[in-house]
This record gives C-alpha cells, structure tokens and sequence, in this order.
C-alpha cells in the first residue's frame, strides 16, 4: 500500500476494464497516470501482472480449473480477476511469496465486498500454490490443438487457423514469440539527425539502445521509466514504429516532391516515414476517419516538425473526387484484424469472432476500391496490413488484382537481402512473427497499368 493507493486493487482494477472491452495499454497507461507519484518498481509490478494475466488467460483458466469446483465462466468477474492475476503471480514471478500472493488475494476480495468468498479463494490458490506440478497439462502427441492452445494461450479458433496456413512448426514458433517480451523499436530521423547523436542522448539519459533488425536506421531501446521523457523523443528526433512498419515507407521509395495519400493514416507513423524520405519536399495528406484520430496524426506532425505532412478527417470508404488520379503514392495500411500485434495487444486473441473476420475484409476491400481511384496512372498503391490472416492479405492482394488495372511490382531492390524470397520478387510480403524478427504484418506493392 503506497499513499493509500493498493496496486493489487489498481491491477483488478485495470483488468475488469479490459475485460470490459478497453484496449490493454489504453487500460494500463490511463490508471497509471492517474497516479503518477508511484514509485517505478510498482509501475512495473502492476504493467507485468495485467499483462502476464492477460497474455496467459487460457493457461491461467485451465489451472484454476484443474482444482476449483466453480468453473472460472461461473465466477464473478472481481473473483475471477482476482485469481486469475493470483494465479499468474503464483506461476511466472518468482519474486513475490506465495503466501503472500494468497493473502492479498484474500485480503481484496474481502475489500471488494466478498467477505463470504475469504474462504474459496484462499482455499483455491493455497491448493495451486502447493500442487501448482501436478497439473496436467494437455499432452502434443494426445491432443495438438489443446496442447497449443493452452501452453501458448491462445483460442483453438487462432490455432487452427495458423494449422492450416502455416503447419505445425511455424504455427509454434509465431505462437512462442507472442508470449516474448521484445523491446520497443524507434525510427531514427537520419535525415535530419545523425544516428550517433541520437544514440548518445537516449544514452545519456540511461537508456539501453541497440540495433534492431533489417534497416540501419531502426533501434530497440529498453531501460527507460517512459519514452514521453525522451529528450530525443520530445525533440522528435525519434518516432516509435516496428520495424515492419517501417518497410512500408522503404517500398514505397517516394521521391522528393511527390503527392502521396495515406488514407488510414493515424497515429501517423508511416505518413510521418513518407514525409522524411522526401526530406522536407512534397506533400503527405495523411487522412484518418475521425477528429480524434487526426489530433494525433497532428500531435506526432508537430511534435517532429514534419513540415510536409498535413493530416485531415477523411472517411477513406467514402470516394473524395477531388483526388482522383492524383497521387503518385497512396498507402493503403487498412484497419484489420491485429492478429499480427497480438504480441504487443494479447487481448486481440479473446476478441475474435468470425462475424468481425468477414466485416473486416469487406471494409479493406471498400477502401482499397476507393484508395485505387486516386493513384496517378504508372503511379503506387502500396497495401499493408499488421495481421497474418490469409483472407486480409493473400486474399485481398488477389481479388485486387483481378479487380483492378494494376500489377504487382518486386520489393526486392527495397529490401535488405535476408527478407528476399519467391514473394517478395513477385510483390508481396508477409512477415510472421517468431519467423522473421518483425511483428506480424503484410505489404503489397500494386502500380496502375
Ligand atoms: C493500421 S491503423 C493505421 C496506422 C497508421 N498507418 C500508422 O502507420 O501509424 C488503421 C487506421 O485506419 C483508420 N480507419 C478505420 N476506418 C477508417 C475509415 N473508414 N476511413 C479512414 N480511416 C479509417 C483507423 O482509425 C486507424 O487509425
């Protein structure tokens, strides 16, 4: 208890509002900076266990299971939050007694009304806490799908899906990776700074840097209490982006004084990447569907000082005349379905429904009907998604082609060598996390004929 405030409290807190339908980082960051004044070694507690609990749900769920007579979907959700983040504790972190993860867990459901509960839920985590071993986990030679699931906790619906795109050992290596901690990844403004003098300020400030994959611009920094008290982050001299996103701007290879459309281009990252590679020239009109979603699009322009790039609400499912045939490049970055961040945002994995899979591909198609008609002729329509879902992709990438004059046009000469293959060379990338060292996330490379 710091100041009155309980972080065990804050952590359930935070997790009944994800289960409510908030976003995890959107949960976390606005009930830690509500109390700004806690100490950094509580902060991270509280971002470790909400994640942690959330990232291994389905695991979590099955030990409850495995020793509580009421089933975790027959318990209130305060309960439920309360052992599923116990449980969690118990598991993976070491650093905090069992005991005492059992005895706060019984002290909050006390203090949240449940007085009557003391007794199941100290009853419960005390017999995990001692038979945590003998659980019996689903065996791979028994049951692959169940084993998959709940080792990676991950929804059979998602297993089965990457089963049959991706086969057994890719399947596992994605889901693997999407439990592992990765780094944040910055883009380093080298067109306007030097890599060596942003290094030693993110440096001087105890920041821990290092090369991050594919592009010499791209670092992962870690070691840091929040990047908002960056000196190079606040002087823009550097932009957070994964790596994968970044190639959207390298195969798009705009030239300086060119018109280029971003129509999903909030918060702006690849808007703001397209307005540095034309260095200064040219316009960027970076469009999103909401005033909200163009404030940030604007805080990020202002914060860089990008001075080519101009945000506007633009519905990009509604076709704006005005535009037609008159980009040289348009970044179609669509919304989809995530599958790719998962990793970044584990609560996409519970979220899933095959009513949203099929909304979605027939939102991406009504905006790539739209971004085609303003591509100049022999100019770019560049497609990207951040999932590994074929129908948003592959799929997509077809029914474009088959709909539209356009061709697909090689990324190898944009590519570091060690992402080319067959794909690339014909047009087309899916990065697969676990597989290559991005998060998930698809590009397409269209010219009008
Ligand atoms: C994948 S995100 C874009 C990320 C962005 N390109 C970047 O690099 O920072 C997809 C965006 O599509 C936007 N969006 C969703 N529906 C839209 C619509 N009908 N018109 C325009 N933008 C839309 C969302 O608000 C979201 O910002």
């Amino acid at each position: 208890m710091i100041n009155g405030i309980n972080s065990r409290e804050m952590i359930l807190e935070i997790l009944l509002e994800i289960e409510e339908g908030e976003h995890s980082h959107v949960a976390i960051r606005n009930a830690l900076s509500k109390y700004q004044f806690l100490p950094k070694q509580d902060r991270a507690f509280i971002t470790r266990v909400c994640e942690g609990t959330l990232e291994y749900r389905i695991q979590i769920d099955y030990i409850i299971n495995s020793f509580s007579k009421v089933t975790v979907d027959k318990m209130k959700p305060a309960i439920r939050e309360i052992l599923r983040s116990a449980v969690y504790q118990l598991k993976y972190m070491d650093s905090v007694p069992d005991s005492a993860v059992c005895n706060e867990a019984v002290k909050l459901a006390q203090r949240k009304g449940f007085y009557n509960l003391k007794p199941f839920v100290n009853g419960v985590l005390r017999t995990i806490a001692r038979e945590m071993d003998q659980v019996r986990f689903p065996q791979k030679e028994d049951d692959l799908l169940k084993y998959l699931s709940v080792k990676y906790s991950m929804p059979e619906v998602l297993v089965t899906r990457w089963l049959e795109a991706y086969g057994e050992e890719t399947t596992e290596k994605i889901l693997a990776d999407f439990l592992m901690e990765h780094p944040l990844t910055i883009r380093c403004r080298t067109y306007l700074n030097s890599k060596e003098e942003v290094i030693k300020s993110l440096e001087s400030q105890g920041v821990h840097v290092a090369p991050a994959p594919y592009l010499p611009y791209a670092y992962s920094i870690s070691e840091f209490n929040h990047i908002l008290a960056l000196d190079a982050f606040i002087k823009g001299k550097i932009v957070v982006q994964d790596v994968s996103s970044m190639l959207v701007a390298e195969v798009a290879d705009p030239k300086k004084g060119d018109y280029v459309i971003d129509v999903c281009a909030a918060p702006g990252g690849k808007s703001l990447h397209m307005g540095d590679k034309m260095e200064g020239y040219g316009t960027v009109d970076a469009r999103d569907v909401s005033q909200y979603k163009v404030n940030l699009i604007e805080e990020n322009i202002q914060r860089t000082n990008s001075i080519n790039v101009q945000a506007r609400v633009q519905d990009a499912t509604i076709f704006d005349q005005d535009s037609e045939l008159l980009a040289d490049v348009v970044i179609a970055d669509v919304p989809c379905s995530g599958y790719g961040v998962i990793g970044k945002k584990p609560e996409i994995k519970y979220r899933v429904t095959p009513q949203k899979q099929d909304e979605i591909v027939i939102l991406q198609r009504t905006i790539l009907d739209r971004a085609a008609n303003y591509v100049k002729p022999r100019g770019e329509l560049i497609f990207s998604t951040c999932t590994i879902a074929k129908e948003e992709n592959e799929e997509n990438m077809m029914w474009f082609l088959n709909n539209y004059p356009f061709k697909l046009e090689s990324l190898d000469p944009y590519l570091p060598e060690e992402l080319h293959s067959e794909t690339t060379a014909l047009g087309y990338l899916q990065l697969l996390p676990g597989v290559h060292k991005t998060d998930g996330f698809f590009i397409a490379k269209f010219r009008r004929k």
